[in-house]
């Protein structure tokens, strides 16, 4: 199963991971693998960035091995994840809000890396459920509203993003406030709601390489 890399020690300055999310166009996508970007997120939940499967599986065909492509979800049941999944050709899946722990379960055999997402109140050992990786988002995901980074410092475990919100010019303060192991983005990188800025990608994974976390 294809793994992210290990978090920095406490006292480890490390290279902070970026996830671009919501993408839609070949050229955006384009974008965020030419700026560094480490993982591409497809929305295959209700959501005006949502996209099917089968245009997710175009989109994921042009990234390279070394950029993880994820499908994000949201209130399915296993077995439609499972379909979507399978279809997208994706290498990991988000389940994003209320999932048991049963859904990563029922998703584990698909050798698939598994992403939990959800708002500050969410259990924030990342593992909990099993999973690979987590982000810890504003209560509503993918609004771009941004919330009090620094409230979750020192309490997430293990590899966790922090988003909701984050833009080219406040990644690097949110980054020192939350010392997250990566950060993950959608809106901030959109000239108007659910239109991805090539630009603004390229900017954002700058201004968060720029900064260190430990
Ligand atoms: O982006 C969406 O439209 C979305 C809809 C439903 C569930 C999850 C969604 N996005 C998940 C993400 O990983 C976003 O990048 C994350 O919520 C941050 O969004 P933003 O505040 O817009 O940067």
């Amino acid at each position: 199963m294809p793994r992210p890399p290990e978090p920095g020690g406490a006292a480890t300055l490390h290279r902070v991971y970026v996830k671009i999310c919501g993408l839609r166009e070949p050229g955006h996508v384009a974008a965020a693998v030419e700026a560094g970007a480490d993982a591409v997120g497809f929305v295959l939940t209700r959501s005006s960035r949502r996209v099917t499967p089968e245009r997710a599986r175009e989109l994921a065909a042009a990234v390279p091995p070394h950029v993880l492509t994820v499908a994000v979800f949201a209130g399915e049941s296993p077995e439609q994840m499972r379909e979507d999944a399978l279809a997208s050709g994706v290498r990991a899946v988000q389940l994003h809000g209320d999932h048991p722990h049963e859904d990563f379960t029922a998703l584990r055999d698909l050798g698939l890396t598994l992403v939990r997402a959800g708002a500050a109140g969410v259990d924030l050992r990342c593992g909990a459920f099993d999973e690979d990786l987590l982000i810890v988002d504003a209560p509503r995901p993918g609004s771009g509203e941004p919330w009090d980074w620094a409230a979750v410092r020192g309490r997430p475990s293990g590899r966790w993003m922090l988003a909701g919100g984050l833009d080219p010019a406040n990644v690097a303060g949110a980054i020192a406030a939350a010392r997250p192991w990566g950060v993950d983005v959608s809106s901030g990188v959109e000239s108007a709601p659910g239109v991805k800025d090539a630009g603004r990608i390229g900017e954002f994974v700058a201004a968060a390489r720029g900064a260190a976390t430990g």
